[in-house]
C-alpha cells in the first residue's frame, strides 16, 4: 500500500533532545514493576496510577466488552427492555438462557453502562442501550464487526500481509486490485446493504453542513444505493442529482430510489471511476466514504477525474472519518487503520494529508465544515 510523506520512513541519526531524554527517563520508571507498586500507594501518584492500570485493563478487555454487546444486539436484549425494566427471571425465559447465564449477560452489560439495575433486581435501558435502540445500523455495524474480528484474530500476520484473502476483502470486492470492473449482483449487496443502512448515521449531519446555495447539480459519486441522495432530493427539492457507482450498486440504487418515490429525481450512472472518466455536467460533487478506501495513487487519480469533471468555481464535499481528529484518535487511526488494513485498500487520512492531495489534483479553497459527530464523519469542501 503507499502511504504519503515521510510518516513511514527516515531514521536519520541525531542526538536526542530533552524532550526525548525525560521520555526515556519517564519509561524507563514507569517499566519497572516496584515504581509501579510505589506509585499506585503513594498519595501524590495513586490516581494516576489507578487510571493507567484501568487504561491498560480497559485495552486488554476491549475485545470482551465488544462480545458482551455482540451478545446483547443478538439477543435484542435493548428492543426487549424497549417497553420497561424485566425481572432477571423473566428476561432468561424470553432469551432462552439458563437464570445464571442470563444474569452473568445482565450485570456485564450494565457494568458496561449499557443497561441499569434497579434497586428492586429488575433491569432497564440505560442511555447506550437506548439509543443503540434509535440507531440500527450501529447494531448492523456490531453484527459486522464478526468479520473484522476474525480478520484481526492474528494482527501480526495481518500487519505482515499474511492470510489474504482475508473475510473484509471478501467482503469488499472492490477493494482487491483490478477487482471493480467484473463485480456481479451478488457481490455488491452485502457491502452496498450495510453503506446503506448506517447513511443513516451520516446523511443528515453531512448535508446540513453542506453549503449547495447556488447549486444547480450535485454528482455523488460512489454514492451507493443513493440514500445520502435521497436525503439531498428532501432537503433541496430544486437541485438535480446524478448518482454514479460500479453498475451494479448503480442498478440497486435504481430500485431503493423508485421504492421511496424518487425515481425520476436522480439521474444512476453505473462505471468504474477508476478506468472512465466522469461525466460533465455536475456543479457540486460528493464523495461520501469513498476517498479512504483506496491506496494513494488511486485516490489522486480519483479527485484529479473529480476536477476534470467539474466546471471552474465547481465544488466538491469530502465526507468521511479522519485520522487525526480530536477527542476521536483512535477511532481514525486504530479502528478504521485496522479495518482498512483487513480491507486490503485505502487508510485513513488526516485533514493535512487530504489538503494535500486536494491541492495536488488541482483543487482550492479547502474548508472544514464542522459536523454534529466528526468521530463519525468530519467534512471538508474544496473549489476546482
Ligand atoms: C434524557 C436526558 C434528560 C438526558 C440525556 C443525557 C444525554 C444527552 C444522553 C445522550 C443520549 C444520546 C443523544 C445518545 C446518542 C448516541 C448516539 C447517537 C450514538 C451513536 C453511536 C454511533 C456508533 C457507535 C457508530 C459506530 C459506527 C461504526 C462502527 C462504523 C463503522 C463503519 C465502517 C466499518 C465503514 C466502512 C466503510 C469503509 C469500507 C471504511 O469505507
Ligand atoms: C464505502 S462505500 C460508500 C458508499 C456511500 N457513499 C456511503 O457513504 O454509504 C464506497 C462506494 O464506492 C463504490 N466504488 C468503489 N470502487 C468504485 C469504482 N472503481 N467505481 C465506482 N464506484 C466504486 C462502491 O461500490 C461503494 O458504493
Amino acid at each position: 500500500m503507499a502511504v504519503a510523506g515521510t510518516e513511514a520512513g527516515g531514521t536519520a541519526k541525531r542526538r536526542p533532545g530533552w524532550r526525548e531524554r525525560w521520555l526515556g527517563f519517564r519509561s524507563g520508571l514507569v517499566a519497572r514493576p516496584g515504581f509501579q507498586r510505589w506509585a499506585a500507594g503513594f498519595p501524590l501518584t495513586r490516581r494516576t496510577a489507578q487510571r493507567n492500570t484501568r487504561a491498560l485493563f480497559d485495552l486488554c478487555a476491549g475485545f470482551v466488552y465488544a462480545q458482551v454487546l455482540f451478545a446483547c444486539v443478538r439477543f435484542d436484549l435493548f428492543g426487549l427492555l424497549r417497553t420497561g425494566p424485566l425481572a432477571p427471571a423473566s428476561i432468561a425465559d424470553r432469551l432462552a438462557l439458563p437464570p445464571e447465564r442470563a444474569l452473568t449477560l445482565l450485570k456485564a452489560a450494565a457494568s458496561l453502562d449499557l443497561i441499569t439495575r434497579l434497586p428492586d433486581g429488575r433491569f432497564a435501558l440505560a442511555d447506550l442501550g437506548a439509543a443503540l435502540i434509535g440507531n440500527p445500523s450501529v447494531a448492523a455495524m456490531i453484527e459486522h464487526h464478526a468479520m473484522l474480528y476474525a480478520d484481526l484474530a492474528d494482527p501480526v500476520a495481518l500487519l505482515r500481509g499474511q492470510g489474504r484473502p482475508t473475510r473484509l476483502s471478501t467482503f469488499w470486492p472492490y477493494a482487491e486490485s483490478g477487482g471493480a470492473a467484473t463485480l456481479g449482483a451478488d457481490s455488491v449487496a452485502a457491502y452496498s446493504g450495510l453503506m446503506a443502512a448506517s447513511q443513516a448515521l451520516i446523511a443528515e449531519d453531512e448535508l446540513e453542513a453542506l453549503p449547495l446555495a447556488g447549486r444547480t447539480c450535485l454528482m455523488d459519486v460512489g454514492g451507493g444505493e443513493g440514500v445520502f441522495l435521497a436525503s439531498a432530493a428532501r432537503r433541496h427539492p430544486n437541485l438535480a442529482l446524478i448518482l454514479a457507482d460500479l453498475p451494479p450498486v448503480a442498478e440497486r440504487a435504481v430500485a431503493r430510489l423508485a421504492a421511496e418515490g424518487l425515481a425520476g429525481q436522480v439521474r444512476c450512472l453505473g462505471l468504474d471511476f477508476l478506468s472512465e472518466p466522469l461525466p460533465q455536467g455536475a456543479d457540486a460533487i460528493s464523495l461520501v466514504r469513498v476517498l479512504h478506501d483506496h491506496d494513494d495513487p488511486a485516490a489522486l487519480a480519483l479527485l484529479r477525474a473529480i476536477h476534470a469533471a467539474l466546471p471552474p468555481g465547481g465544488l466538491l464535499a469530502l465526507a468521511e472519518p479522519m485520522a487525526g481528529t480530536a477527542g476521536a484518535e483512535p477511532v481514525g487511526e486504530a479502528y478504521f487503520g485496522f479495518y482498512l488494513l483487513a480491507m486490503g485498500s485505502g487508510r485513513p487520512r488526516s485533514l493535512a494529508e487530504i489538503t494535500a492531495m486536494l491541492a495536488q489534483a488541482g483543487f482550492g479553497s479547502v474548508r472544514e465544515h464542522p459536523t454534529r459527530r466528526p468521530l463519525l464523519t468530519r467534512l471538508l469542501t474544496a473549489k476546482r
